[in-house]
């Protein structure tokens, strides 16, 4: 079992964006910015939005927070996109999710100016993301799963990979990459039947149901690759993924573990969506 390592990789986009915007500030005088907006203040928002917030410092992407009150009207965040849009100093802009239950997702995300779009979460960047457009900022796991597989230099060509999860932002955007890379793809979902017996057959399994523990040794087939999206909370209030990686590991060739696989690979690859807007922006 060789494990691929996200935080490692991470560190290593992330000093390739910190030397590039070093070298952009030098010649322009500018450098990208981002902002976030958060609707109420629950605690685990908080906290990826803080390591966001420090992560673009350490690599110089000027970061701005934008807290509203939970009971924020949908014209008000309307608004305040408008008003970032209209922002020259802010190239990318994120609105944690989810959202309040009496937001409308689909009309804010709607709203983002579409070279701002960051999280790649606009039909726009979905489509170009399907047709293998490099000017789409992509949904930012499935891009730092690719950038995983391809540091460790994982062929997919001709892989069959079992998707498990077809989220916009975790697996229909992970299917059409992958497509791409020339891979035979199969999405599931909670009620696909005999599930097992489609990730038994699977060279590479990508698991993004949000349940804990949920891929298991008896699932898989001998030295596959798997790919842990999930950030869980188990009985002991501990983060796990939904793999269940005790009884995976002795069967697997490559796994990411939780934390420090998928998850710093997404905020590096934010970053790198801030820098790329940023570009596309400023005629870079
Ligand atoms: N508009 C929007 N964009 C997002 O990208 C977005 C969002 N909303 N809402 C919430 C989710 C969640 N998310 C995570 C990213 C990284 C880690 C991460 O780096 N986790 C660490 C562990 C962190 C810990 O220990 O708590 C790890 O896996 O090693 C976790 C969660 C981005 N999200």
């Amino acid at each position: 079992m060789k494990i691929l390592d996200g935080k490692y990789v991470s560190q290593k986009v992330r000093d390739s964006i910190k030397k590039e915007i070093a070298e952009i500030k030098e010649e322009t005088k500018r450098v990208p910015g981002l902002a976030v907006i958060q609707a109420g203040d629950n605690l685990a928002s908080k906290i990826y939005v803080n390591s966001k917030i420090k992560q673009c410092a350490e690599v110089g992407i000027e970061s701005k927070n934008f807290i509203m009150p939970a009971d924020v009207t949908e014209k008000e965040l309307l608004e305040k996109i408008q008003l970032l849009n209209n922002d020259e100093e802010v190239d990318g802009i994120l609105v944690q999710l989810p959202l309040p239950d009496h937001i409308d997702t689909p009309t804010i995300i709607e709203a983002i100016d579409i070279n701002k779009d960051v999280d790649g979460f606009k039909p726009e960047n979905l489509g170009k993301v399907v047709l293998g457009d490099k000017t789409a900022l992509i949904s930012c796991t499935p891009a730092g799963i690719l950038t995983l597989l391809k540091e460790y230099e994982i062929p997919l060509e001709g892989k069959d990979i079992v998707v498990i999860g077809r989220s916009n932002i975790v697996g229909k955007p992970m299917t059409a990459l992958l497509i791409n890379e020339g891979a035979t793809v199969t999405v599931c979902n909670s009620k696909t039947k005999n599930l097992a017996e489609k990730t038994k057959n699977a060279d590479v399994v990508i698991v993004a149901i949000g349940k804990a523990n949920f891929l298991k040794g008896d699932m898989i087939k001998q030295d596959a690759i798997i790919i842990d999206v999930g950030i869980n909370r188990d009985e002991n209030n501990k983060i796990c993924g939904d793999v269940d990686f005790e009884s995976v590991k002795d069967k697997v060739s490559f796994i990411t573990p939780v934390p420090g696989g998928v998850g710093p690979m997404t905020i590096a690859m934010l970053l790198n969506n801030t820098l790329k807007a940023f570009k596309i922006g400023k005629k870079i």
